[in-house]
């Protein structure tokens, strides 16, 4: 990097910082907390002793940049993810700020260092495949959401905006989304995708894995399980860890139990783990899928029944060490010979809880299978790790691997 693109950098994180302050001083908040730089961008630091369970700080409703606080200033027709890329990307580049929320706006990173912007036209290769499906799968749902937001534009003639929101604005505005929202209750039902906001200050949190984190506070909304009764939702209240925080610690939230594909994927880090890290995951389908494939027709079969019963990919082996029950169970029938209709009937007693397994046969070919994928995992891994030169990339090479060799040791293989 050069001395100019570092001065560069730093020049963004002072007006990063000082956009911080502007964007607190407009929401009138007194706080016991502060950005500062880390090594994973910009953090939220205390600066004062803090008991647990403190308030740090609430957001009101019309602050938060959400569909239900956009839905008023756009005809109907997109989701959420959809609507909120599209108002930041118009908002990106406009000497005049958004008079809805512009000091907040103004926080946000100026550009993105992730797959989607870095690596997603890299030879498969690079990645472990599971990693490559992900960041391909993660790529499509970007397309469906630029395409969706287009096609609405054009439908309601809203030519001036479709004009201004160039694609690299969209995609700005849509990594944000992706990396920066919190869960928050704003429909009727609890599983309903709208059900998340981006939030000011709480979106300069970083993740930890473990130790003590931040904790949004439960809304009324989710408290009583059906939509927020205030037409824009309910405000976002952040509390304190469980345990005091002293001057000057970090202060963390965690994005959730993810594996570091997920983390690499959706947010574009990564946290190196131990070799018995139980977050430590391997998606196994490009390994276990060409075994069906090379059964011919009565592969084809299988991946049909595999499927019809909900039970096709999403195969994993993890660190704790084990086989998932998704895994185990395609084993299974890739070992059930589908001549012998008892052995599929077993099998099918396997899924409604009426037998444990098929045959002793039957487990000992599937576990042998086990050994053979964690063969060709540990194989490959150890092949491609020299081949980077992303320290990111070789820490999703060593999570396949200590996985690999947790499962085979476990096998006794
Ligand atoms: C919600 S933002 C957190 C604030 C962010 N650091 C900033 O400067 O704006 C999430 C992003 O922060 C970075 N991040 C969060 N936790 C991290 C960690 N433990 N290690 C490395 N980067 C992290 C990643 O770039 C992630 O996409």
């Amino acid at each position: 990097m050069s001395l100019n693109s570092l001065s560069q950098i730093s020049e963004d994180e002072h007006l990063l910082m000082n956009s911080f302050d502007a964007l607190v001083q407009s929401l009138g908040l007194e706080l016991l907390i502060e950005a500062r730089t880390t090594d994973a961008g910009r953090g939220l630091f205390s600066i004062a002793e803090i008991p647990p369970h403190t308030v740090l700080f609430q957001i009101p409703a019309s602050q938060l940049v959400n569909c239900r606080t956009l839905a008023p200033h756009y005809p109907a027709g997109l989701d959420a993810i959809q609507l909120i890329s599209l108002h930041l990307g118009r908002y990106r580049r406009t000497p005049q700020p958004d008079p809805l929320f512009g000091p907040y706006i103004s926080t946000l990173p100026r550009e993105f260092s992730h797959p989607l912007t870095t690596h997603v036209h890299q030879t498969d290769s690079t990645f472990p495949p599971s990693v490559a499906t992900a960041l391909a799968r993660l790529h499509t749902r970007y397309l469906r959401d630029w395409n969706a937001v287009r096609g609405y534009l054009k439908a309601n003639s809203l030519t001036k905006l479709a004009d201004e929101v160039l694609e690299a604005d969209f995609l700005w505005g849509w990594l944000n989304v992706n990396t920066r929202c919190v869960y928050h209750r704003l429909k009727g039902a609890r599983s309903h995708p709208d059900n998340f906001t981006m939030c000011p200050i709480l979106d300069l949190a970083n993740h930890t894995v473990a130790g003590p984190t931040m904790i949004p506070r439960v809304s009324d909304a989710e408290r009583n399980n059906a939509p927020p009764i205030a037409k824009l939702g309910d405000p976002l209240t952040l509390l304190s860890p469980a345990t005091p925080t002293k001057p000057g610690e970090e202060l963390y939230l965690t994005y959730g139990a993810h594996s570091n594909k997920t983390l690499f994927v959706e947010y574009g880090f990564v946290v190196p783990c131990a070799p018995d890290d139980p977050r430590a995951e391997v998606d196994v389908q490009d390994i276990v899928e060409p075994m069906f494939e090379n059964q011919g027709n009565d592969g084809a079969a299988k991946m049909k029944i595999l499927q019809d019963s909900g039970y096709w990919g999403d195969w994993t082996l993890d660190a704790s060490p084990s086989v998932s029950y998704r895994l185990t169970t395609a084993l299974r029938l890739l070992h059930v010979p589908l001549g012998d209709s008892g052995a599929l009937e077993r099998w099918q007693g396997t899924l409604t809880g009426l037998r444990d397994t098929v045959s002793d046969a039957n487990e000992s070919a599937s576990k042998r299978t086990v050994a053979d994928i964690c063969a060709i995992l540990i194989q490959r891994a150890k092949a491609r790790m020299p081949e980077t030169n992303s320290s990111m990339v070789r820490v999703l090479w060593e999570e396949e691997m200590h996985v690999a060799m947790r499962v085979s040791s476990m096998l006794g293989a």
